[in-house]
């Protein structure tokens, strides 16, 4: 039987407040610590997906939209968008939530995250059953995103 999950099945949502030890020198969230909650989301997304140990290959269009500050809670979602033979597309967005609820967005990401055997070999995973139109779509976007990405790579970008 083919394996095969709905993108709701592996979505992952985590809030962190920001703290002193998460600030850079001036004062703002520091890019490298928020880098590494995106890469805990996008990993828990693909191993929720797979069911399966996973890596990471690449991340791509990493945008740095608005700034985080001390005491601001910082909400991240991550989602497959894109499956294809080993490898799938995880998209990372970051939000700042103010106390009435709003969230202003503040960083987006595409992980590519690759299935691994119990070898550390790329394994095939899970497809992935598109539901909405904005699943569609966000499928048909990550598509040329993978083709740019396997040009670069040929390239040796
Ligand atoms: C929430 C609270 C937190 C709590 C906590 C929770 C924990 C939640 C779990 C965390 C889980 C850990 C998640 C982080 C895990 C790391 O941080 S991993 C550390 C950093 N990453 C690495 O060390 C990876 C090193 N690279 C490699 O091992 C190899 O290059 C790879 C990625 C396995 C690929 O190997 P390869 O020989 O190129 O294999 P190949 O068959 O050619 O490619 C396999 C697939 O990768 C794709 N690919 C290969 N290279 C690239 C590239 N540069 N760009 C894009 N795609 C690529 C290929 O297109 C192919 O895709 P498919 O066509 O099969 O779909």
């Amino acid at each position: 039987m083919v394996e095969e999950r709905r993108v709701s099945d592996s979505r992952v949502e985590t809030v962190h407040m920001v703290r002193p030890n998460h600030l850079n020198a001036a004062g703002r969230l520091f890019g490298g610590i928020l880098m590494q909650w995106l890469d805990e989301v996008a990993g828990l997304v693909a191993k929720r997906h797979t069911h399966s140990n996973v890596i990471t290959a690449s991340v791509d269009n990493l945008r740095f939209i608005k700034g985080a500050y001390q005491k601001d809670v910082v909400v991240i979602i991550g989602k497959v968008t894109y499956v294809g033979n080993t490898s799938m597309e995880v998209r990372v967005d970051t939000y700042v939530e103010s106390v009435d609820g709003m969230r202003r967005p503040i960083n987006r990401a595409y992980f590519t995250m690759v299935a691994l055997d119990e070898n550390d070999k790329p394994r095939k995973a899970p497809r992935l059953i598109l539901e909405t139109e904005e699943e569609r779509a966000e499928w048909e976007a990550a598509k040329k995103r993978r083709e740019m990405r396997i040009k670069r790579k040929e390239e040796g970008f």
